[in-house]
């Protein structure tokens, strides 16, 4: 697959410099919400940028590598989390509701048949991933139905009219994957890429450091990004990254959560760098390893609570932020039309 991610133009950037620089503050002084609000109004062209029907999505999927006890929870709470966003009772329920952010939980190859329970997008390539132990997670198919889904489902989503998207996961086991990736990827030692994922104690960590040492070991560092992440992934972070690109392509805002959601982006960054203009980076998640990863990407996470849950909680979190930068930038006066004395 192809993505046509446009470069962002800088032909409004001098006016919106301009709009950003002479509202009623001292020079810069709204700090990142300037960076924000420069970045949203190239992503839109206009200097007056609007945030229209905001979706999040939650991508769930089961992973082979979770029955080597690489986490402290079992996989079955991946399906059973399912049916709790369906009953609106999860993190990401109650945060995306008070945000009015509309929210799609999505069937990305959940070990389990649901069997059409209401609300479920069903988008399943299959029963959960191989093991990665002893050779790839999915095949290159599966890799690129998974991506191709995704990008579809954003491609729905845009019809709503919507032009800002979160992404957020459910997958036991799958912050196992996102230090594969975020390590094949970067080169930064593998033990720096792991942590406690769902809470592991320092010999669960331990044993989880030897388990994807040996999977490294067995299936080594594929050289392009469709066999890394078919290698190393997960259906849902393979989804979610083909959603991300599609959304740069369709220059919607991309909204980034934790350290799986990043490890996501990452490989969206593989397939096409100019996805990272698109992208906003919601909070710097207590996950070891999310830290050096939005490092690496040059990002500057807009919150740093503790968080390290993933579903796409920093999303909803950082939304309201985001909505005071595009505020801020329509709403303010200017010194000229308040009166103010410019210096
Ligand atoms: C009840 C529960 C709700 C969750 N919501 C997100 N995660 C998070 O934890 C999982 C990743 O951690 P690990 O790799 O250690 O399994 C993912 O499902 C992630 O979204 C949850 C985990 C649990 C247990
Ligand atoms: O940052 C995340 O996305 C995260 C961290 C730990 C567990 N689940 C998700």
């Amino acid at each position: 697959m192809n993505w046509n991610i446009q470069p962002l133009k800088e032909e409004v950037k001098k006016s919106l410099q301009h709009k950003i620089d002479t509202k009623t503050k001292p020079l810069g002084a709204l700090g990142q919400l300037e960076t924000l609000a420069l970045q949203i109004g190239l992503i839109q062209q206009t200097t007056s940028p609007k945030l229209t029907e905001p979706h999040l999505m939650v991508f769930a999927a089961d992973h082979g590598i979770a029955t080597s006890g690489v986490s402290a929870y079992p996989q079955e709470v991946t399906h059973q989390m399912v049916l709790n966003f369906l009953a609106g009772g999860a993190a990401i329920n109650v945060f995306a509701a008070q945000h009015n952010i509309t929210l799609k939980v999505v069937d990305a190859g959940v070990n389990h048949s649901f069997e059409n329970v209401q609300g479920l997008v069903n988008a399943k390539v299959a029963f959960g991933t191989e093991s990665f132990l002893n050779g790839p997670a999915m095949t290159m198919a599966q890799c690129k139905q998974a991506l191709a889904k995704g990008s579809d489902l954003v491609e729905e989503i845009a019809k709503t009219g919507c032009n800002v998207v979160g992404f957020g996961e459910m997958g036991i086991g799958n912050t196992s994957s996102a230090s594969m990736l975020m390590h094949v990827v970067t080169g930064i030692p593998l033990q720096e890429c792991i942590g406690a994922g769902t809470g592991l104690n320092s010999q669960g960590l331990k044993q989880k450091y030897e388990i994807l040492s040996s999977a490294l070991s067995a299936n080594g560092k594929p050289n392009n990004a469709h066999s890394i992440l078919a290698t190393y992934g997960g259906f849902e972070i393979a989804m979610m990254c083909g959603a991300m690109l599609k959304a740069a392509e369709l220059k919607m805002l991309v909204l980034v959560d934790g350290f799986i959601a990043t490890s996501a982006f990452l490989m969206a960054a593989e397939f096409n760098a100019s996805a990272k203009e698109y992208a906003i980076f919601c909070h710097k998640s207590d996950e070891k390893g999310h830290a050096l990863l939005l490092e690496f990407l040059e990002a500057n996470p807009l919150l740093d609570l503790q968080m390290r849950l993933g579903e796409g909680t920093g999303c909803t979190m950082a939304y309201p932020i985001i909505q005071s930068a595009v505020n801020f930038l329509n709403e303010m006066a200017s010194f000229e039309s308040a009166g103010v004395s410019d210096k």
